[in-house]
């Protein structure tokens, strides 16, 4: 890290008036320097806090009344398959796409006013044009002149903090895709913004591309004068979960999950796998599981039961309800502890032995494919 990333992670070096955001300011008007933070702004509950926020193109409804709430300071991952409406919704926030209905706040600024917020949102989300045969440093100066702002001394900061300071004078033209990534992230930092929203910037690169491109982010969101949210698109959870502490998974453009990480994958741990003493009681077993509203899976001498997230296990009708004191459970660890239960009752009751029950954890992206696939037969389940 130079000295000078240093004192700006400190607050120390820039001056009071930061450069404006260059490709949303493009579309949102003049640019403007960063006021100073209010009392009110750093009371601010969350970065972004919008309630029924939706789109519509023609009689096409792409995005459906999201509720979003990202931390101020979260590094927040936007997942969800290709079409989901992550850039429509990114772009709304942006001001770039003017949404069909939607309230809340921005940074504390109403998001019907995108102006008031904008000079603190730096974005990635659709890469700026770059000329190839000038370096990166020319390229940035001329992104902040066009922006009406230039600071020789902020270009270098910025191309140093995403590790491309020692390339700074080659031809971009010479530059691999993950070095133009990240050539784009800097224009996007030259702000010094709060809010940094990067649509899909592992698109197209390399494993070995994706993992700086990770590390790069983490590192971005680390500042130590004030907190820096950002928000990460992609379409693999596994891209992006590992630096992420809130991830939003949309799906079809309906919100299907909004949280901690922790939160999805609790959400979904009811997985039992089931071993009866003898192998002519698998069918039975497994007619019982299913009974009791688990999705069910034979493979070789067990059975594996699923609980679809969020769903209770099927009610009083069944043994799983008989001899249980409780039935809903809001915590996840009582609530296995009750599908355990219920599912030995079963098996007891139909004269199974049970050589082995025992939970398995499902991984955050077992439970981010299986929310998406959820949202897929609910879609073709309406269409019929
Ligand atoms: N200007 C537009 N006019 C009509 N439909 C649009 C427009 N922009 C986006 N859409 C549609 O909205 C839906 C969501 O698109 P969007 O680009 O937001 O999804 P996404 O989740 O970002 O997908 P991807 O990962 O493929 O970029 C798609 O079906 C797309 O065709």
């Amino acid at each position: 890290m130079t000295q000078s990333t240093q004192q700006r992670r400190r607050g120390e070096s820039r001056p009071a008036s930061p450069p404006a955001r260059l490709p949303v300011q493009a579309a949102t008007g003049p640019a403007s320097p960063r006021g100073g933070r209010s009392p009110a702004d750093d009371a601010d509950p969350a970065a972004v806090d919008v309630r029924g926020l939706s789109k519509r193109y023609g009689r096409r409804t792409v995005v459906h009344d999201l509720d979003l709430r990202i931390p101020i300071g979260a590094v927040a991952g936007f997942i969800g398959p290709n079409g989901a409406g992550k850039t429509t919704t990114l772009r709304m926030l942006l001001g770039l796409v003017r949404p069909t209905t939607g309230q809340g706040t921005v940074l504390g600024r109403p998001l019907t006013e995108p102006a008031g917020y904008l000079p603190r949102v730096g974005a990635l989300i659709e890469s700026p044009a770059l000329y190839p045969r000038l370096s990166a440093r020319r390229n940035l100066e001329a992104l902040a002149i066009l922006a009406g702002q230039y600071h020789p001394s902020w270009i270098q900061e910025v191309l140093d903090e995403v590790g491309l300071g020692e390339r700074a004078d080659d031809e971009v033209r010479s530059y691999s895709l993950g070095m133009k990534q990240r050539l784009a992230i800097a224009a996007a930092l030259l702000g010094d913004p709060d809010l940094l929203v990067l649509d899909e910037p592992t698109n197209g690169l390399d494993p070995m591309g994706i993992r700086l491109m990770r590390e790069l982010i983490r590192d971005l969101s680390i500042r130590d004068n004030r907190p820096r949210t950002v928000v990460v698109s992609s379409h693999l959870l596994a891209e992006v979960e590992q630096i992420c502490d809130w991830i939003i998974v949309v799906d079809g453009g309906e919100l299907a999950y909004q949280g901690p990480p922790d939160g999805l994958l609790s959400a979904g741990a009811s997985r039992v796998t089931l071993r009866p003493e003898h192998l002519d009681d698998l069918g039975m077993l497994a007619d019982l599981a299913a009974g009791l509203g688990l999705a069910v899976e034979r493979a070789g001498d067990q059975v594996m039961a699923t609980l679809p997230a969020g769903e209770a296990p099927n009610g009083s009708a069944t043994p799983w309800a008989a001899g249980a004191s409780e039935t809903e459970h809001d915590d996840p660890q009582e609530a296995m502890r009750a599908l355990l239960g219920g599912l030995n009752r079963a098996a007891h009751a139909h004269g199974i032995t049970l050589v082995e029950i025992a939970p398995s954890r499902v991984t955050l992206e077992e439970r981010y494919t299986g929310l998406v696939a959820q949202g897929a037969g609910r879609r073709t389940g309406d269409a019929a």
